[in-house]
């Protein structure tokens, strides 16, 4: 068993959540693998104990039926060596908004965002009561980019940078660490699963560079790590630009361009 914490891994069938697993099983760090694909999982449990010696469980769970994710929650509640939680499984959708059933929004907006939420929820109080312990959050930049057109996808990641901001100026002063991980386009399975060519896509990252680029954020610990963003300083003023109209919210009179003519 390793000293260091164990790493609870969701969607870490496939993609971007099977390379975290097989890189904090590289890091010395036991695994706790959750996604639907019992075999998939088994086949990634069973490849990293035989190449790194780490101790790799799977539970597999749908994460958006009520009794499967309470299983999870009870291990991130339970399990007192789970130190860090990778906030990964997500889907993405076809179609415009009017094309999407609220059926198959209603889904994807459960596993993005209610899932994501209840498994820090889960976990949080334990962290806090430890002081220590790190959430990564998988979000995306189209949370940041209406103009994409991927409405109900792109806003399912503006709430999970949003909720990594919030929790990590609540849990940050009590010793906890959240990551935000907004990736770009990125080599997996999610494009097929939402009837695109991932090879129609210009400007592709390879999962494993994006990943590897996520982890030395959450070495820096950085709150917020967007993987191909050349220039750091424009989310800086991105946020910046944000904080600076927060006095202008404040205000007992509407501004002046909304008050009727004398
Ligand atoms: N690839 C990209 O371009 C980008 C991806 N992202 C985000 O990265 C995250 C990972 O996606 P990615 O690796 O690309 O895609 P994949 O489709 O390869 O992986 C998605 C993972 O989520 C799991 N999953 C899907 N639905 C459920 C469910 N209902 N319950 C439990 N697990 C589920 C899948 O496993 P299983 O089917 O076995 O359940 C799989 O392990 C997502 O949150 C995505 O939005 C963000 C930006 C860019
Ligand atoms: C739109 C997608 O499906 C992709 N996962 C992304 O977030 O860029």
């Amino acid at each position: 068993m390793s000293q260091k914490p164990t790493v609870l891994i969701t969607g870490a069938s496939t993609g971007i959540g099977a390379v975290y697993a097989d890189r904090f099983a590289k890091r010395g760090h036991d695994l706790v693998l959750v996604a639907r694909d019992r075999a998939k999982l088994e086949a990634l449990a069973q490849r990293l104990r035989r190449e790194t010696g780490v101790g790799v469980d799977i539970l597999p769970a749908d994460l958006t039926d009520a009794a499967q994710i309470g299983a999870v929650e009870a291990r991130l509640r339970d399990d007192a060596r789970i130190g860090i939680l990778v906030n990964n499984a997500g889907a993405s959708l076809a179609g415009t908004f009017i094309e999407q059933t609220t059926e198959a929004t209603a889904q994807l907006i459960g596993l993005n965002t209610i899932a994501v939420t209840r498994l820090a929820g889960a976990v949080a109080p334990r962290f806090v009561k430890a002081g220590t312990g790190a959430i990564i959050n998988i979000a995306s930049v189209v949370g940041l980019a209406p103009e994409l057109g991927l409405t109900v996808y792109g806003a399912t990641k503006a709430f999970v940078t949003y909720l990594s901001q919030g929790l990590q100026l609540e849990l940050g002063p009590k010793g906890v660490y959240v990551q935000a991980v907004l990736p770009a386009a990125t080599r997996t399975d999610i494009w097929a699963k939402s009837g695109k060519d991932v090879n129609a896509i210009p400007g592709m990252m390879e999962v494993d560079e994006m990943v590897d680029a996520a982890l030395v954020g959450f070495d820096r610990r950085e709150s917020v790590t967007i993987p191909p963003l050349p220039e750091a300083e424009q989310w800086t003023a991105f946020d910046d630009a944000r904080k600076a109209m927060l006095p202008g919210f404040g205000r007992d009179r509407a501004a002046k361009r909304y008050q009727k003519a004398a």
